[in-house]
């Protein structure tokens, strides 16, 4: 354990796979998190079912992988751990199918909080409630875990009905490989409330609202959409690497001083004290006191109107055109990442 960090983050000397090693688990969904979860289990020694709907198109892919496969209700009713990987908002649809198969004693897991948090599943007193999500898209996970590495997590424990809940989370978290990275303990109502911030707000509300309007200043102002896609949209990644691998002093000496000095003069003309913070703080309360839960909840149990709307006209924007065409021109990126993940199925 280090004890620089402000709170303690756990490593692979902290956990005790004998918590996991002769159970069951039971991943339901075959997605982004739940394909990486899965194998990731089965490859560390641990007994996996994946739970699919009988039409699911994932049935054979994970069929494929060496992994048994049944529908939710019997994955979940043999299993002692079941991990709710299907999508946020068809969870209180699976959780009803599934209630029946957990016992005293078994795990009901997540990956995210949202529906413990805004009370759309209530488990029952005798099942210990957790989380264990790994701070990443679920495509990282799995790659990271087949170089012997792993992405950062969290570990969270809403209902502790063996005395073990946290033992048993951790134990799972190493199984996928994130005390390789480091796990941090967090509530399930901090979990919700900072990932829902951060993904409106900063990583994928902010980022796209900031390269939409930076493209379309430009543009407006005469200059080629080829020039303003490369200068708002494509270099975003390499300056997001640099930050993300040495902080922002990392990626501050890597661009030019003049870059520098711009940056840190103009920045705060667009992201500005006042009204970017008054933003970002209606965004926060509007997570905390549910405001935005209720909006999404009725969104779908209404057939998602709005969501359709937004989605349509986001597709629709030019800066989708001009980038769709401009990558094509690079398309060797895509090749690669394409053939990657056929190499790492082929080693399944
Ligand atoms: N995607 C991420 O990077 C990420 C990161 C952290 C946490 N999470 C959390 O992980 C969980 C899973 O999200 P995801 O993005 O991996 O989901 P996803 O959309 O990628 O995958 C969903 C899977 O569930 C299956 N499914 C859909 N409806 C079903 C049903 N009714 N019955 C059975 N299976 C069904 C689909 O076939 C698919 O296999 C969510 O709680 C999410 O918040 C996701
Ligand atoms: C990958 C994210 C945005 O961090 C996750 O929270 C999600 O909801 O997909
Ligand atoms: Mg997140
Ligand atoms: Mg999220």
């Amino acid at each position: 354990m280090a004890d620089e960090f402000t709170t303690t983050v756990y490593r692979d000397e902290d956990a005790d796979s004998s918590y996991i090693e002769s159970e069951t688990v039971a991943v339901l969904g075959y997605g982004s998190q739940g394909h990486a979860h899965a194998l990731n289990l089965h490859e560390s020694g641990v007994d996996v079912i994946v739970g699919l709907r009988e039409n699911s198109s994932s049935w054979d892919e994970a069929e494929d992988a060496g992994l048994r496969v049944e529908t939710p209700d019997v994955a979940a009713a043999e299993a002692d751990v079941v991990k709710m990987l299907v999508p946020d908002t068809v969870q209180p649809a699976v959780y009803e199918a599934i209630e029946d198969g957990l016992d005293a004693g078994d795990t009901l897991q997540f990956a995210h909080g949202f529906n413990i948090h805004y009370g759309q599943i209530r488990p029952p007193e005798d099942v210990d409630v957790t989380m264990v999500a790994p701070k990443s898209p679920g495509h990282l996970v799995r790659r990271t875990y087949e170089r012997g590495e792993g992405v950062p997590g969290l570990i969270a424990v809403y209902q502790d009905a063996t005395g073990d809940a946290k033992e048993r989370s951790l134990a799972y978290a190493q199984a996928i490989g994130c005390t390789r990275a480091g796990v941090v303990e967090t509530t399930f109502q901090e979990e919700v409330e900072t990932d829902l911030f951060g993904e409106q707000a900063v990583l994928c509300g902010g980022v796209t609202e900031l390269m939409k309007m930076g493209y379309e200043t430009l543009v407006d102002a005469g200059y080629s959409p080829e020039m303003a896609y490369f200068e708002c949209m494509n270099e975003m990644k390499l300056i997001v690497d640099l930050i993300y691998e040495g902080g922002l002093m990392g990626m501050w000496n890597s661009v030019s001083d003049t870059a520098e000095y711009g940056g840190l003069t103009r920045g705060e003309y667009v992201v500005d004290e006042e009204y970017a913070r008054e933003g970002m703080e209606q965004v926060l309360d509007e997570v905390q006191d549910g405001e935005f839960a209720r909006e999404w909840i009725s969104e779908n149990q209404t057939n998602r109107p709005s969501y359709k709307q937004l989605r349509a006209a986001e597709e629709d924007h030019e800066i989708e055109d001009v980038g769709g065409r401009l990558r094509d021109l690079f398309a060797w990126e895509a090749q690669e990442d394409a053939d990657e993940k056929e190499q790492v199925q082929a080693d399944d």
